[in-house]
């Protein structure tokens, strides 16, 4: 199992580049479900995310391969509709085979995905979305199963807003017969992605992008040929980077429009923030002062910035007040935090951070999730001494090379690699 060595105390400094976006990747390679065909993306990151779906997608039939810049899904009728427990566990997003699986093939049993480390997740509103568009749903042995002869427009009314319930409604509705109308939605920048890769591909949306999207079905759809929009929660945790250590840091290849609740937070926090077409700098000026966060649906502050935000609070003057407003459990970094020595009481869904204190100085920390381990390796950078995040594999799941990019900035920071993998590593 891997780790990371941070050796904290180096201002970073110069430019660095983003990569694909994850969370737009992932339901943009199961929309290829939707057509026969040779699919081609670009833009798509190296993930371990990416790899588990595609391997859920090729034991679905598909084949997968790399092509150059190109990501190549090639889809041949009649393929499996079981999406299998050892595939579906390691990755969330696994439950986002279900609209496209039932939409083409009639029929999808999908193993319910496992809870995690930031709360419970339940899939409620994507089965309830099914529903709506006529399945009929039962489960046995761990897995949902969703059956409908042709799927039927209906309204959708989310109780509250659900990125990935969104997306499978996006991807079922677009082949269900009449018209669908999505009520609550979803707005953040990967569901618009998905939309945009669906309306390539032959569907019939509008709305996007607002909290009512209507998708009016059709027959059938083609391959997609898509770009994937950068990652945004990557750039941010770039930024993030570039701002605790005190530097000046530029974020290229993004997009800064999907960025604006933290730049609005960093420059509240004393940063100069410039901003260009597609980069985003971040330099210090003055000390960083404490700033209160929410994290709520986009355009709110992103819960997958939370942690690394938090981290940033840490050496801020004042006290902030961190409110987690989408997930039950996401401070699971908290603890980590204060073995470095931060300062930090959490509460159910807040967290109170107290910004002047000695300093954090390294530590051994182990990574919880995705997010956590990325805000454990921003307060490395400014620890004293050395600090080994372990359990990486979170962090592979969701950034590509964090740790050369760091390194390219400046960072003193490199990846151990040992041999043994941990019982619970997926
Ligand atoms: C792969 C991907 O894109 N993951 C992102 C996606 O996750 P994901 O799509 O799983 O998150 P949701 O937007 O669905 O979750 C929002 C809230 O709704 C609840 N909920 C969701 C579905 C459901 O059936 N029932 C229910 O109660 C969740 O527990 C949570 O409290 O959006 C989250 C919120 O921006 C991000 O943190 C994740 O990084
Ligand atoms: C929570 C995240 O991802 P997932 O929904 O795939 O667990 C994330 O990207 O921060």
């Amino acid at each position: 199992m891997d780790s990371i060595i941070v050796r904290g105390g180096r201002r970073l400094d110069g430019t660095v580049s983003t990569s694909g976006s994850k969370n737009a990747a992932l339901p943009i390679l199961f929309a290829s479900l939707l057509a026969d065909g040779r699919h081609e993306f670009e833009n798509v990151p190296h993930l371990k995310d990416i790899q588990s779906t595609e391997q859920l997608l090729e034991s679905l039939g598909a084949s997968c391969h790399r092509d150059g810049e190109k990501f190549i899904v090639d889809v041949q009728s009649g393929g499996d509709h079981v999406a299998d427990y050892d595939m579906v566990r390691k990755m969330r997003a696994g439950i986002l085979c279900l609209g496209p699986l039932l939409a083409r093939y009639g029929e999808a049993r999908v193993s319910l995905p496992g809870g995690c480390a930031i709360g419970s997740r339940p899939i409620d509103l994507h089965i309830e979305t099914m529903r709506r568009l006529g399945a009929d749903i039962s489960s046995d042995g761990g897995y949902v199963i969703a059956r409908a002869q042709r799927l039927v427009g209906g309204r959708i009314l989310f109780e509250k807003v659900t990125v990935g319930g969104t997306e499978n409604a996006l991807m079922a509705a677009s082949l269900a017969s009449g018209t669908t109308v999505i009520e609550n939605a979803a707005k953040e920048p990967e569901v618009v992605d998905l939309a945009h890769c669906l309306i390539g591909m032959g569907a019939r949306i509008e709305g996007v992008g607002t909290s009512v999207i209507t998708v009016e079905g059709v027959e059938s759809l083609s391959p997609a040929r898509h770009r994937i929009i950068p990652d945004r929660i990557e750039a941010g945790t770039l930024l993030l980077a570039g701002a605790i250590t005190g530097g000046n840091v530029t974020v290229d290849k993004c997009i800064p429009e999907h960025l604006s609740s933290l730049v609005d937070k960093l420059r509240d926090a004393g940063f100069r923030i410039d901003v260009a077409d597609d980069a985003i700098t971040v330099k210090a000026a003055e000390g960083c002062r404490a700033v209160d966060i929410s994290t709520a649906p986009y355009p709110g502050f992103p819960t997958d910035l939370q942690a690394q935000l938090m981290a940033l609070m840490t050496q801020a003057k004042g006290t902030s007040v961190v409110t987690e407003g989408i997930f039950e459990n996401r401070f699971m970094h908290v603890q980590e935090l204060v073995r470095l020595g931060a300062d930090i009481t959490p509460m159910t869904q807040v967290a109170v951070v107290r910004g002047e204190h000695d300093g954090l100085s390294g530590a051994q920390v182990m990574a919880t999730d995705l997010r956590a381990s990325a805000s454990l390796v921003l307060a490395g950078l400014v620890a004293e001494g050395e600090t080994e995040v372990s359990r990486i594999y979170h962090l592979d799941r969701g950034y590509e090379h964090l740790e050369k990019k760091l390194a390219s900035l400046g960072a003193d920071i490199e990846r151990r690699t040992e041999e043994q993998p941990l019982a619970d590593e997926p």
